[in-house]
């Protein structure tokens, strides 16, 4: 069994991962563009990976974990020994909140999301911006804007404010991403001897015991309550993702260490994913203003009934945050997934057990025979492409074959509809009530690529102010 293999002639394999953490567009986008409908296959310090042509997308996408497995490789992406991730092997409890508690209750979050925004907003944002044009470092803005949403929805009004469960949340992402960069310089065998040399490594471990420390007396409360029929008290009654764990968490799942880890895994899963987003599409807007009209006039046209269902009526802004999505993804590489069994494709490509196989995600959404001129940024790209059949087609939510950012099929990722929700809310928010420029002399902030992974600098400025009339519609 054979695969082209791109580069591998000349390039050692440390010299092989060097030019990929530095450069994984151009050495994926090589690839794609040299085999075409070929499988390749590159080597990464800790993998062989093998790219899949477009053309396998729909068929990876439909293959169960007992065949692709797509948790053990983000596990093993996400270096699970050393970062703590490995538990999401044992359970699926991370997923099962998210698909049938978090996303059919959306309408329900709906209002206490707005509320929560609106406070934020106020506490957040600095003083000076509502007089006047003021620098700002948009990044932890944002990152704190969405830390705090978003910990409505998990934890509820007993910790989405609380500094140390919000502290806990936000760092252990960047420690995470901190320990899986540093850790794939070095040869796997290395890896249990540097990690021990690192400081992320042991604040990860700390952020657990932190999550465990802050939640656990509230999740033991509850689940002794429902053991023993009491009755609930109000904040048990709040909708939250919390509170619905310790509802349908069973057997060894109703143990406080792994639903405290549960919701520390649905932070590392939303925040930081819904923060680059916002942050690009800020950025986006304000290097192309000619959008912001029609993003707030749409706004404005249901501002008079506004309700739950308004969100999914924003088609302009749905196409637009795709746009921004399609430029700059969470990852270069998509449809991760680890082989639990050898599997003969459509097309007679034979993928043995054990490899790591995944599609060129981004290649293939700047693919000009796909996207006529990908380069250019299309704010209504995608709504230009609907046909007005399938309303939800082209929404940010939807996936397809070369919509790729969500994944595709049913192992797409089960959180996209709360991401969409909440991003769309503090766009909504940030347009209708603050301007935003460039300092002078600056264009849009460059993404910043390290390994598959799209990164954005914290320190670079913007300038916001508050618009002399508000229009958020909640
Ligand atoms: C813009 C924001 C987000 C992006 C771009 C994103 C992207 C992804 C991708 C690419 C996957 C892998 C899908 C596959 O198997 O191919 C995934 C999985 C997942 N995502 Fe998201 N996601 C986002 C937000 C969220 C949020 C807010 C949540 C939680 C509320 C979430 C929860 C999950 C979960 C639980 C999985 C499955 C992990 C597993 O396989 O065990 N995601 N996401």
């Amino acid at each position: 069994m054979s695969f082209a293999s791109y580069g591998l002639s000349f390039h050692s394999r440390y010299a092989a991962n060097v030019s990929f953490t530095t450069n994984a567009v151009g050495v994926i986008g090589n690839g794609y563009d040299k085999f075409q409908e070929k499988a390749f296959q590159f080597l990464r310090s800790d993998a062989d990976i093998i790219v899949l042509p477009s053309s396998a997308v729909q068929e990876l996408s439909t293959l169960p974990p007992n065949i692709a497995d797509g948790t053990k490789a983000l596990e093993h992406d996400l270096m699970g020994p050393y970062t703590g991730l490995n538990f999401i092997l044992q359970s699926r409890l991370h997923h099962r909140i998210v698909q049938r508690k978090l996303t059919p209750n959306l309408g329900l979050l709906t209002p206490h999301l707005e509320d929560e925004l609106g406070k934020a907003v106020e506490d957040l944002f600095p003083d000076g911006a509502n007089h006047g044009w003021t620098e700002v470092e948009l990044y932890p803005l944002l990152l704190s804007l969405t830390a705090r949403t978003s910990a409505r929805a998990f934890v509820g009004t007993t910790f989405c404010r609380d500094s140390r469960w919000l502290n806990s949340a936000v760092n252990f992402v960047e420690d995470l991403f901190r320990t899986v960069i540093i850790l794939r310089a070095f040869p796997s065998w290395l890896h249990p001897v540097v990690c021990v040399f690192m400081p992320s490594y042991w604040r990860g471990k700390g952020y657990f015991r932190s999550a465990r420390q802050v939640l656990g007396p509230y999740i033991q409360e509850r689940l002794d309550a429902l053991d023993q029929g009491k009755e609930l008290r109000e904040a048990f009654l709040q909708p939250s993702a919390l509170n619905w764990l310790v509802d349908i968490a069973e057997g060894d799942e109703r143990n406080l260490a792994r639903l405290a880890h549960t919701e520390t895994v649905l932070s590392l899963a939303g925040i930081h994913t819904m923060l680059l987003r916002q942050l690009s599409i800020i950025y986006d807007l304000t290097a192309h203003p000619e959008y912001l009209e029609g993003l707030r006039t749409e706004v404005a046209d249901h501002s008079a009934h506004w309700n739950k269902a308004s969100y999914g009526q924003l088609r302009k802004l749905d196409s637009f945050m795709r746009e921004s999505q399609r430029l700059a993804p969470p990852t270069v590489l998509g449809l991760k997934r680890i082989m639990q069994q050898p599997y003969t494709l459509q097309d007679g490509t034979l993928l043995p057990k054990g490899a790591y196989v995944c599609v060129a995600a981004y290649a293939i959404e700047n693919d000009p025979r796909i996207y006529p001129e990908p380069e250019k940024f299309d704010g209504l790209r995608s709504l230009m492409q609907g046909d007005g059949t399938d309303s939800n087609k082209h929404t940010f939510a939807a996936t397809d074959t070369k919509v790729l950012g969500f994944g595709h099929g049913k192992t797409a990722c089960p959180g996209r509809f709360f991401a969409s929700l909440v991003i769309k809310m503090s766009v909504i928010k940030l347009i209708t009530e603050y301007e935003f420029e460039f300092l002078p002399g600056k264009g849009r902030p460059k993404n910043w690529i390290a390994h598959e992974f799209l990164f954005a600098s914290p320190w670079d400025r913007i300038r916001m102010r508050k618009r002399e009339v508000g229009t958020c519609p909640f």
